[in-house]
């Protein structure tokens, strides 16, 4: 039995990473590791749990501090994942996953080596738009997601796995089926 690894979920914004990341996380027991984000919740009124929101002072406190494994800026906001979180469930020999984009992803591999385990999830421009418009996601935000389609896809050849994200069950049924292989 190999032992515990850190499962990124990349790939293009927008085509379904998180929702996936959570069905086979949950189905395969890993613990899900939270970015922390000084982004506003999209609806400040009920804030999601996809991220842990925080202040910018509280943010850059932790940073000063060096808590983050990684961290990056994104439109002016600023996202980094705890490297106690991560570690403490890695050493108690739990696998766990987290969402992030292609720096993050070459960041975690960077520091993890061959633990790190890049899922790249992708679907066509077209359905990205869609699911995004669904989900109410701002313009200027699907805006800015699909002109970065075409840089992100190319990061897929660098992923240890690459699924389209049609039926979400399916697409997690799937990646559940290779990683236990
Ligand atoms: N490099 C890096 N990327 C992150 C981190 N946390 C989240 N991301 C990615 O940064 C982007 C943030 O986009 P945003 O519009 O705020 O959130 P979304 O609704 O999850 O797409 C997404 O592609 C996330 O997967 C992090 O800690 N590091
Ligand atoms: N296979 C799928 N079919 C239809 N809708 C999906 C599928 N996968 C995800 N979605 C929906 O698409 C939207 C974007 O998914 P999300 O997981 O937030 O994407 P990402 O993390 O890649 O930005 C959400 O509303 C989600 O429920």
């Amino acid at each position: 039995m190999p032992g515990p690894s850190v499962f990124v979920f990349t790939g293009i914004s927008g085509a379904g990473r998180k929702t996936i990341a959570r069905k086979v996380g949950e189905a395969l027991g890993w613990i899900a590791v939270r970015s922390c984000t000084t982004r506003e919740p999209r609806n400040p009124a009920a804030p999601d749990s996809d991220y842990r929101y925080m202040s910018r002072e509280q943010f850059d406190e932790w940073d000063s501090e060096g808590k983050f494994a990684q961290t990056a800026s994104i439109s002016g906001n600023r996202y980094g994942v705890l490297r106690h979180e991560l570690e403490a469930a890695l050493s108690a020999g739990i696998s766990v996953y987290v969402v992030l984009n292609r720096e993050g992803a070459e960041a975690i591999r960077k520091q993890y080596g061959d633990r790190t385990i890049r899922i790249f999830i992708y679907v066509d421009k077209i359905t990205v738009r869609e699911r995004l418009e669904s989900k109410g996601t701002p313009f200027e935000t699907v805006q800015r997601y699909l002109d970065s389609y075409t840089d992100e896809v190319t990061y897929r050849s660098k992923c240890e796995y690459t699924f389209e994200n049609v039926n979400a069950d399916r697409t997690a049924e799937l990646i559940r089926a290779a990683v236990t292989r």
